[in-house]
């Protein structure tokens, strides 16, 4: 048995081999040290190999899919080796022969399927990253799947946005190929996503048979008919489904079509961004607290997870929005209709994940379950829906569900039990009635056991032992009990009695006609079961069948989900449909921040100050571009949640929900870059700073006319006239060359003085009041500039020591007097990069014309003489 073990071992050395061995996998050698470790499980040992003992650790059977959940979350890939024959036919080849065995699935991050191993609300995705032939320049491609639901997708990236795509799929596992593994962004995203991350072997990626895998897999003759794809897309679809290939071996997953997402058509937000707004997790990796746990109400768990990729990828098209939208206002505009919808589907089992367990033979009675009350509530559902004015999204949704078959929903609702267990060995799942032959063997049982509960008063009274009983147990099957006194008078008051066991205080015996009945119920029982097995492969076929109707129907009701969901939410909040269109507006009339205002309402606390936004370009402006607002204001004025609010909002709209404001018209924005607080990220080895700076540059490099930027204090994080000074230029940069809408807030009163220079540039501040010495937030946002930052007040009802408090009030009036007559411009000026600045800054960046040439040249296109005129002209350009 050691040697086939380590022969399966040998092939599995990157995974934990979990080993069948009857009831129980066990693990042997460093692996069942590393369970032990891991699952807080007894490490024993078992025989000797070269000597040493074999470490060795196990778990049951019926438990391991807690085990494996586990492993997976500590971040280790299982190999599971099932025995694929029957002990009794290895007993035929001779005593010592090993039962077969082999590896039968590799469980790792992104290919689960189990209920038990996933989290209901969100999406599993494993992502493929291809470049075609590992070449270093050219587009990467992504291709992603959720094996829980069968959804399959794929796009193409640039370089610099790879990790911003990927990290936005919040991915469980990632493959790429090991040729690749040295390209800068490989590698930074890889040390981000750490074990998440995993390099294959290049053929896996392979372009030129890419199309005969994808088009093999899907058992059609051409991909036409799913979408034009490019060759690194189809590289990467088909390394997914080749790795597919070598975690589930025989299983064959029942993958959707590949769909194309065009680049483009979502809002771009780095990670960073995501982070700090906290769109589906807490800064603090929280899910409670994000913005998607204030703004669910959906009643599904695929409306949930459809709800988390919305919000995780707002639209860029203005019309796809408003269709979106549209569904929304349905719902609100029908409010009763919305309720009768919700409470027939609240709490609709998951058939995305039920199908795919059927597909891959992982599936149980309940999965099918799930199918048939799927089934049952899409026909209430277009019963309550149709027939009313359905904006498109809806009506087509309605649709799929009414092209549902009607003739497996009889058939699942005459052939299933009411109440069905997890696993179809269990048995007592298919519904009497349903198969005569399995009512026959079903009757048969339990005649037998009604006629052994009758032999057991027959024995009593024959015997006259009151406290005879007839009993079960795995070893000796059926046999009747006595008190171990009373064993003689059993056995002499009738010849029939076989004496089996003798316990401490109790005998067991047989009988001829209790072993006939048990053969006859073991019989009757083994029937039943086998009968009930191929009902379920049948009806399982029967399902899959309609695999694709299926698919579309669970789609559907997600979208229907999500549409009443972000209705609802809009009702209770009262939140308004927000313009979105393709100007570059963006004008929030008394705007929340979502989930403070939720926090303020839940603590009973002060209602949440509404505030206008307004970084449209300003009408006749000399050059076009965004409005950037430069926010002053006291610490713990609401600066920040005033930032955030406004990106938030946009975030809203363009996923297509109604937003916590009193009108809002926002110009699509195509990228999302917020840069708020700071914070180390010593695991990258940066310091604050560091990463303050590194943000800001990827904002300052690549922000257009479409983003809206969100930065808050900036160049805190270091000395004043430093900060200042990065500051002040950061500004400038984000007017002048990005011109794009822009919140900044910021704590250096010297850039106020910017708006006199800076056309589309305004300050606003935080409102305060003072009385009796005491601050007052008023949380209001108004034009101007604020006066102090009151940072020694705040200081003061945080607790710092009254004596502390005191002396920096005396040293800020000595810094005070000091400063007066001095002209704080003039202190700017004093600086040296301020005197560079104070230059004028050209408005309209301007590329050189010896550029200009030379990217107009085309160097394969060119003969030897093209190229020396083209070197001539340079030459001229660079003169004038
Ligand atoms: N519009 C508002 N209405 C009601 N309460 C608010 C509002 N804005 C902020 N608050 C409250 O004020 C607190 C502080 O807000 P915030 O963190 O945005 O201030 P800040 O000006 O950024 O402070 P600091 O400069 O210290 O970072 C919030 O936690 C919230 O409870």
């Amino acid at each position: 048995m050691m040697a086939q073990y380590l022969e399966i071992k040998a092939q599995n050395t990157d995974c934990l081999l979990f080993y069948r061995m009857g009831d129980f996998y066990e693990l042997f050698f460093d692996d069942a040290i590393i369970a032990s470790a891991a699952l807080g499980i007894t490490l024993t040992k078992r025989g000797k190999h070269q000597g040493d003992d074999i470490p060795m650790a196990g778990v049951p059977v019926v438990s391991s899919d807690d085990y494996l959940q586990r492993l997976i979350a500590h971040g280790f890939r299982v190999a599971v080796c099932e025995q694929t024959e029957d002990p009794a036919e290895a007993r035929k080849r001779g005593s010592k022969s090993v039962v077969a065995r082999q590896v039968v699935r590799l469980v790792t991050p992104g290919t689960i399927t189990e209920e038990t191993l996933l989290e209901p609300g969100r999406p599993n995705f494993l992502v493929s990253i291809a470049r075609l032939g590992g070449s270093a320049t050219g587009d990467y491609a992504l291709a992603w799947t959720d094996l829980s639901t069968g959804l399959f997708r794929l796009t193409s990236t640039q370089p610099d946005l790879l990790a911003t795509d990927v990290l936005a799929l919040e991915p469980s596992e990632v493959i790429y190929p090991d040729n690749l593994a040295r390209e800068p962004e490989m590698v930074a995203l890889v040390r981000r996503l750490q074990r998440a991350a995993r390099a294959e072997p290049a053929v896996l990626f392979d372009g030129a048979t890419a199309q005969e895998r994808i088009c093999r897999f899907f058992d059609v003759s051409t991909l036409a008919g799913y979408g034009d794809f490019s060759r690194a897309e189809l590289a990467a679809a088909a390394a997914l489904i080749s790795y597919l290939g070598k975690t589930q071996f025989a299983a064959r997953p029942a993958l959707d079509y590949p769909r194309k997402v065009s680049a483009g058509s979502v809002m771009m937000i780095d990670p960073a961004t995501r982070a700090s707004l906290e769109l589906t997790r807490t800064l603090s990796g929280k899910t409670q607290g994000s913005l998607l746990a204030t703004i669910d109400r959906t009643v599904t768990a695929a409306g949930c997870r459809v709800l988390a990729s919305r919000l995780a990828q707002p639209l860029t098209d203005s019309e796809e929005i408003a269709q979106r939208l549209a569904c929304v206002e349905f719902f609100v505009e029908e409010p009763v209709l919305a309720d009768a919808f919700r409470l027939t589907i609240k709490g609709t089992s998951d058939i995305e994940r039920a199908i795919s367990r059927l597909s891959l033979d992982r599936a149980g009675p309940r999965d099918l379950g799930a199918v048939m009350s799927g089934l049952e509530r899409a026909r209430q559902t277009v019963e309550i829906l149709a027939g009313h004015d359905l904006p498109a999204e809806l009506a087509g949704a309605v649709q799929h569900l009414q092209k549902l078959p009607v003739e497996l929903l009889q058939k699942l609702d005459t052939m299933l039990a009411e109440e069905l267990p997890l696993q179809k060995r269990d048995g007592g799942f298919i519904a009497s009635g349903a198969i005569p032959a399995l009512d026959e063997a079903r009757g048969l049982r339990d005649e037998s056991r009604r006629y052994i509960a009758g032999l057991q008063q027959h024995y009593a009274d024959e015997t006259g032992l009151k406290s005879l009983k007839i009993k079960h147990n795995n070893v000796l099957g059926f046999f009747i009990e006595v008190p171990e006194s009373q064993g003689p008078t059993l056995l002499s008051s009738y010849s029939g009695y076989i004496h089996r066991q003798t316990m401490a205080n109790a005998m067991r015996f047989s009988t001829v006609e209790l072993g006939d009945l048990e053969s006859r119920i073991v019989e009757a029982g083994a029937t039943a079961l086998r009968l009930e097995l191929e009902a379920f492969d049948h009806l399982r076929d029967v399902v899959l069948q309609e695999t694709a109707a299926l698919r579309r129907a669970a789609e559907s009701f997600a979208i229907l989900d999500v549409s009443a969901a972000l209705a609802e939410l809009a009702r209770a909040n009262g939140w308004v449909r927000p313009e979105v269109d393709d100007s570059l507006s963006f004008c929030i009339e008394n705007g929340r921040h979502p989930v403070v205002e939720a926090a303020l309402k839940a603590s009973g606390g002060d209602a949440f100050v509404a505030n206008d936004c307004d970084l449209s370009p300003p009408v006749g402006a000399e050059v076009q571009g965004g409005a950037i607002w430069l926010l002053t204001g006291p610490n713990m004025g609401g600066k920040s949640t005033f930032l955030r609010q406004n990106a938030l909002i946009a975030v809203l709209a363009q996923m297509g929900s109604f937003v916590p404001a009193g009108r809002a018209r926002i110009g699509v924005v195509d990228r999302l870059f917020s840069r708020v607080g700071a914070s180390d990220d010593l695991a990258e080895g940066r310091s604050t700073f560091m990463v303050e700076m590194v943000e800001t540059a990827a904002i300052l490099n690549q922000a257009g006319p479409r983003t809206l930027v969100i930065l808050d204090e900036i160049g805190r994080g270091t000395s004043t006239y430093d900060g200042l000074s990065i500051a002040f230029a950061a500004v400038e940069h984000l007017h002048n060359a990005n011109r794009c809408r822009a919140l900044f807030a910021t704590h250096f009163h010297e850039l106020t003085a910017l708006s006199s220079r800076l056309s589309r540039l305004s300050n606003a501040t935080m409102r305060v009041k003072e009385w009796e010495g005491e601050v007052i937030f008023l949380h209001e946002v108004k034009a101007g500039v604020a006066d102090r930052s009151y940072g020694i007040q705040v200081a003061r009802l945080a607790g710092l020591p009254a004596a502390v408090v005191e002396r920096a009030r005396h040293v800020l009036s000595e810094l005070e007097k000091s400063e007066q007559g001095e002209k704080r411009a003039a202190i700017i000026d004093d600086l040296p990069l301020f005197s560079m600045l104070s230059r004028p800054v050209p408005e309209e960046k301007k590329i050189s014309p010896v550029l200009e040439a030379l990217s107009a040249f085309d160097p394969d296109q060119m003969s030897p003489r093209d190229a020396l005129e083209a070197v001539y002209e340079l030459k001229r350009l660079s003169k004038l």
